[in-house]
């Protein structure tokens, strides 16, 4: 009943535009990221990321997904260069991921998922308010995605994965302070970047989209953790596994997709 939004059948995202029509708007994401038909753009420089003074706060699950919130009263913790015109703050970060060997990435690199997707999502506290305003504005979010691609451990993965029993129901959250997201990035900041939305209800139009082209290597065994998470909460006698947590690619309408030059 009423936005009670998710990714089963009755309430994933084929119906999300009942509640949210945007979800049928001009630059929604996620995307198919075609590499050859990306444009070099020369006026794009690098990705600068000052994650030093890290300040997680807490690790949540919002019954759709684990989500890490970070102090964001701290202007030290930004994202900026690339096709960003100032610095925006780290927020939180939360992940995307498929069911047991699917695949579960919201972006797609021609055609092909990823096991899953890490968000880093940054606001605009330059030119808003609060992360809320920036939020419903046209540049108010930049948003790095990470592909995670099952192969070897993740030795810092671990620090998340180890903490998940903790949040296992819906509603639940706890402390996780300290933890810095640059040990979840790989060795190269060569990105592609466009124009687009959330990829969850309400699908705001607010996002300028960075995703990293190398992929993290995870193991199934810790991916294996995201899905013990529940959508379910503490007091409900049903338990339903949170899983393919991911919205499929929506049209492209025209939008360029840009990349660094070489
Ligand atoms: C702000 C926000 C909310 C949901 N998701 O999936 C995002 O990637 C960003
Ligand atoms: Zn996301």
């Amino acid at each position: 009943t009423g936005d009670h939004w998710g990714y089963g059948i009755e309430d994933g995202p084929s119906v999300w535009h009942k509640t949210y029509p945007i979800a049928q708007g001009n630059r929604q994401s996620p995307i198919d990221i075609v590499p050859h038909q990306a444009s070099c753009d020369p006026s794009l420089g690098p990705i600068v990321l000052n994650y030093d003074h890290c300040t997680s706060m807490n690790i949540a699950n919002n019954g759709h997904s684990v989500i890490v919130e970070f102090d964001d009263t701290d202007d030290r913790v930004v994202i900026q260069g690339g096709p960003l015109d100032n610095p925006y703050k780290l927020k939180q970060f939360h992940f995307h991921w498929g069911g047991k060997g699917c695949h579960g990435s919201e972006h797609t690199v021609a055609g092909n998922s990823y096991a899953s997707e890490l968000h880093l999502v940054h606001w605009n506290a330059v030119k808003y308010g609060t992360f809320e305003e920036a939020a419903t504005a046209p540049d108010g979010l930049a948003v790095l995605g990470i592909f995670l691609e099952t192969g070897d451990d993740h030795r810092w993965l671990n620090m998340i994965t180890d903490a998940l029993y903790m949040v296992k129901f819906k509603g639940s959250v706890t402390d996780f302070e300290g933890f810095n997201p640059m040990c979840l990035l790989p060795s190269s900041l060569d990105y592609w970047t466009y124009l687009g939305s959330l990829t969850t209800p309400p699908l705001y139009e607010s996002v300028v989209w960075i995703i990293l082209r190398e992929p993290i290597m995870v193991s199934e065994k810790q991916l294996s953790k995201f899905r013990m998470l529940l959508l379910t909460e503490e007091e409900e006698d049903q338990r339903i596994h949170m899983e393919n947590n991911f919205r499929p690619p929506q049209p492209l309408n025209g939008r360029k997709v840009l990349n660094l030059c070489v």
